[in-house]
C-alpha cells in the first residue's frame, strides 16, 4: 500500500482525485490538507464523498505531510505549489504536481506568462511532463511529475501525432477551446458567479492565455518542429467538460488537393494510439458528454477544403487533471496503468 496525501483537498480537482484514489487497490489516503484551521470533515467539504472516507482535513506543515505519506498529490494553484513541492522532494516524498509550476522548461518563459519568479527554477526542464501517451518511459519510476494543464492535454493529444507525421504544418495552427466552469477551480471570481456565467459564452485570455507556451513547448519538442499556436479559450456554462477544435494547414506529407484525406488522417491517429486504452479515435464527432466522468480523450479529424480540422474532447477534471494524475502515479510506482481509473 502506498500512503498518499492530497494537498488543497477542498478544491474541485482534489474532489475528483479522492474519488478515484478511494477505489485504487494500492492506495491508502493518510492526509488531506486545507489552510482552514477548523479541520472540516471531508463529507462536509465534498458532499459527493460523504460516507466514503471518515477523515478530517487538516492545516498541516510540509514536514507533517512528508511524515504521513509516501506520495503527495499537490492540488494547489500555480506559484503556491513549487515551494511546497521542493520541500517534499527534499524529504524523500514522491509528488504529482497539478499546477503549472514544473511544466515549462524555461524560468524566463514561466515568469513572462505567470508573472512571478519561479521559486525552484533549477528543477525546470528536468521534470517529466505527465502525458503518458507521449512520454510514458520518462514517467515510469519518476519521483516528480508535472501533470499537464487541461487545455494542453486536449490540444496536444489531438495535434501531436499529425504534426510528427508531417500531416499538418507547424505553421498557422489555430486552437479554439471551450471549457466548463469547474476548469476555473472552486474559489469565487466575478466572472464565475451564476448570473455572469449562466447563459453566457465567453472568450477569455485572447492572445494571453498561459497555456499557449505549454502547448507550443510540448508540441515542438515532441514533433521536432517549432509551433506558434494561436490559442483562444472560451468559458461555457456547463459544470465540466472540455472541447477543442484545431485548424491546421496540411504539412509536408499532405500537400495539394490530392493530399491526405479524412480516412488517411484518421488512420495516422488510429495507428499512433493503437495501444492507448484512454484514447478513442472516432469517426463521429467528439462531445463532452461522451467523456464526462471518464479518463478518455475522444479525437477525430477531417480534411475540409484546404485545412485539416482536429477535434478532441476530455473531462477537464479527469483526463484533464485527476485521472491523468492517477495514470501518472501508476507509472511512477509500476502499477497497472488503469488502476483506480
Ligand atoms: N479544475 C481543473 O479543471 C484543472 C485544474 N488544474 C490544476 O489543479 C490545481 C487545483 O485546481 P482546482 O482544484 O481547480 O482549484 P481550486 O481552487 O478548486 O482548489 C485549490 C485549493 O488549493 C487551496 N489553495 C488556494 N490557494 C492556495 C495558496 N495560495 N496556498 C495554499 N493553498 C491554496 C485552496 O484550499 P483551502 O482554501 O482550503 O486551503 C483550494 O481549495 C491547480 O493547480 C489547477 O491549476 C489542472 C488541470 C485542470
Ligand atoms: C475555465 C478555466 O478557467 N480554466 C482554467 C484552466 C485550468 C487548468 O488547466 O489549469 P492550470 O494550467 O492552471 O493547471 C484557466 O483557463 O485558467
Amino acid at each position: 500500500m502506498i500512503r498518499v496525501a492530497v494537498l488543497g483537498a477542498t478544491g474541485y480537482a482534489a474532489r475528483e482525485l479522492i474519488a478515484l484514489l478511494l477505489r485504487h487497490p494500492e492506495v491508502q489516503i493518510t492526509a488531506l490538507t486545507t489552510r482552514q484551521e477548523d479541520q472540516p470533515h471531508l463529507g462536509d467539504v465534498h458532499p459527493t464523498l460523504r460516507g466514503r472516507l471518515d477523515m478530517q482535513l487538516q492545516n498541516l506543515t510540509t514536514a507533517e505531510v512528508a511524515h504521513s505519506a509516501d506520495c503527495i498529490f499537490c492540488c494547489l494553484p500555480h506559484a503556491a505549489s513549487a515551494a511546497v513541492v521542493s520541500e517534499l522532494l527534499a524529504a524523500d516524498c514522491r509528488v504529482v504536481d497539478f499546477s503549472a509550476d514544473y511544466r515549462l522548461n524555461d524560468a524566463d518563459v514561466y515568469s513572462q506568462w505567470y508573472g512571478v519568479t519561479h521559486p525552484d527554477a533549477d528543477r525546470l526542464g528536468k521534470v517529466p511532463y505527465g502525458l503518458p501517451e507521449l512520454y510514458r518511459e520518462q514517467l515510469q519510476g519518476a519521483r516528480l511529475v508535472a501533470n499537464p494543464g487541461c487545455y494542453p492535454t486536449a490540444a496536444i493529444l489531438a495535434l501531436a501525432p499529425l504534426l510528427k507525421s508531417g500531416a499538418i504544418s507547424p505553421e498557422g495552427i489555430v486552437i479554439d477551446a471551450k471549457s466548463g466552469v469547474s476548469g476555473a477551480g472552486r474559489s469565487a471570481k466575478a466572472h464565475l458567479h451564476f448570473p455572469e456565467a449562466n447563459e453566457n459564452l465567453l472568450p477569455y485570455g485572447v492572445g494571453t492565455h498561459r497555456h499557449t507556451p505549454e502547448i507550443d513547448q510540448v508540441l515542438s519538442n515532441y514533433a521536432g518542429v517549432t509551433t506558434d499556436v494561436v490559442f483562444t479559450p472560451h468559458l461555457v456554462p456547463m459544470d465540466r467538460g472540455e472541447l477543442i477544435t484545431a485548424y491546421a494547414n496540411p504539412g509536408a506529407t499532405n500537400s495539394g488537393n490530392d493530399g491526405l484525406q479524412t480516412e488517411e488522417l484518421l488512420a495516422i491517429l488510429r495507428q499512433h494510439y493503437a495501444d492507448e486504452q484512454f484514447i478513442r479515435v472516432i469517426e463521429g464527432i467528439p462531445g463532452t458528454k461522451s467523456v464526462a466522468g471518464t479518463n478518455y480523450c475522444d479525437i477525430t479529424v477531417r480534411r475540409v477544403r484546404g485545412k485539416v480540422i482536429v477535434i478532441s474532447a476530455i473531462d477537464n477534471l479527469i483526463k484533464g487533471a485527476s485521472g491523468a494524475a492517477v495514470q501518472n502515479f501508476n507509472l511512477m510506482y509500476g502499477f497497472e496503468e488503469s488502476a483506480g481509473l
